[in-house]
């Protein structure tokens, strides 16, 4: 029998030589995501977006930053004792108290973070290098000893001295650190110096793993987190709809999207419902979401030009890299400007008009051409209309 394809890629891509057992997806949409100025998620929104991705079937859910307030340490609690698949993660502070409220919420982990740049230390925290090193392996100790899963994130990473942060990210794992982070905090990272400072850490590391969370201030969140994975990191930071601090972070879907189909990794997802939580969180964060967004945009598998209505009609694979429908979207051919005959005739075909003579295809294509240059939307009104005027006016030349 012969299997469907659902995809159809470059043949030069490079593999990724990964154990997927070993790729962790750290889903941060309810913390960094709700962190977009002027999102604010309620208490019951949370807990539909925690179900959502643990239906998706990733492996963590960073459920929010039990220190923001009493209403978000309840949520975490709840979100951690909803009995998802997916373990339960909170943002902490490198601090004692931030790890006594995210154990109050009963989470399976913790991410510590702490600023290691100059900038950073100089300018918001106020405290030298080694003050704030002190604050993180005391705060890992702290939360390793109350049975966490910790990872320990240096924030501002990627404008940390390489020295440093090396060092430190070591002492982490001596701490008893499960994983260390590269943030990529203000999105200032290349593929390429992800893959250096990622390569550099894995030589220095023992066992923890590295987790990457980049920022997308120069759209480069994806192709960073990716790099970060070819260069040793093993977890993910993401977010639905790519939501977060400034330009956001690494969206979801185009990661899993990217790794899937561009880097054949099987990442053994439920990714039939990846539309429907774009929606959701859509519709609960209030940020719009483009119409040509990769992956989720309402139009990313519209296809209006003649070529390509005519390619796709013989096989989607001539101008979509995967099907809509496997991640719960839907094709679309719509008529306007760039429209061509075969495209029209198969409109007519589903409207159950299967005769019509060349010419009157000819004329039909063109009217469509001209209302749209005109400014008129060709929907399936305006489209039928054009259609019955043409055949009336080709009746009426006959009976004359
Ligand atoms: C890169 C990131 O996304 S980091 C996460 C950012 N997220 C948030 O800030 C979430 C929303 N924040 C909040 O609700 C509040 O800022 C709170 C509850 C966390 C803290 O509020 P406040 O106590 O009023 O402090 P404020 O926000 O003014 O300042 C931050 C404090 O945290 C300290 N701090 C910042 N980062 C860290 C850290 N990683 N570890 C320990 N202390 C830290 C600062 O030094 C400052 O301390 P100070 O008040 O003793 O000077
Ligand atoms: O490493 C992480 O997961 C969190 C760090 C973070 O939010 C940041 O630096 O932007």
């Amino acid at each position: 029998m012969e299997v469907m394809k659902w995809k159809e890629t470059c043949p030069y891509n490079p593999k990724l030589n990964i154990d997927v057992e070993e790729l962790y997806i750290y889903d941060t949409t309810l913390r960094d995501g709700e962190q977009t100025p002027g999102v604010c998620f309620s208490r019951e929104e949370k807990l539909n977006i925690a179900r959502k991705l643990d239906e998706l079937g990733i492996k963590q859910i960073e459920a929010g930053f039990p220190a923001v307030s009493d209403r978000e340490r309840e949520t975490v609690k709840e979100i951690a004792n909803e009995g998802l698949n997916a373990d339960v993660l909170a943002l902490s502070r490198a601090l004692r108290e931030d790890i006594d409220r995210a154990l109050y919420c009963d989470v399976d982990g913790v991410i510590v973070f702490i600023a290691t740049s100059p900038l950073h230390l100089k300018y918001k925290l106020c405290r030298t290098l080694e003050e704030v090193e002190k604050m993180g392996m005391d705060a890992i100790e702290y939360a390793k000893d109350h049975g966490l899963f910790v990872a320990f994130s240096a924030e501002d990473a990627t404008r940390t001295p390489l020295e440093d942060l090396l060092r430190i990210h070591r002492n982490a794992e001596e701490h008893g650190a499960d994983r260390v982070h590269i943030a990529d905090t203000t999105g200032v990272g290349t593929p390429q110096s992800i893959y250096y400072i990622c390569s550099e850490l894995r030589r220095h590391l023992k066992k923890a793993h590295i987790g990457v969370h980049c920022h997308n201030d120069f759209g480069f969140a994806v192709i960073n987190s990716i790099y970060g994975v070819m260069g040793g990191a093993r977890a993910i930071s993401t977010t639905v709809n790519g939501i977060g601090e400034r330009a956001g972070n690494a969206p979801l879907e185009e990661v899993i999207m990217a790794l899937m189909v561009l880097y054949d990794v099987d990442l053994g997802l439920n990714i039939s419902i990846l539309k429907e939580l774009s929606e959701l969180v859509e519709k609960y964060s209030k940020i719009p979401v483009p119409v040509n967004k990769p992956i989720v945009g309402d139009r990313v598998f519209y296809h209006e030009s003649g070529i390509h209505v005519d390619g796709v009609l013989a096989n989607p694979f001539t101008y979509e890299p995967f099907l809509p429908e496997k991640i719960g979207h839907r094709r679309e051919i719509v008529f306007g400007k760039h429209s061509g005959g075969r495209g029209v005739r198969a409109k007519l075909k589903k409207m159950g008009i299967e005769v019509v003579s060349d010419d009157d295809l000819l004329e039909i294509v063109k009217r469509i051409k001209e209302t749209r240059e005109k400014g008129t939307e060709i929907d399936d009104r305006v489209f039928r209309s054009i259609v019955e005027d043409v055949i009336k006016n080709k009746k009426n030349e006959g009976s004359k």
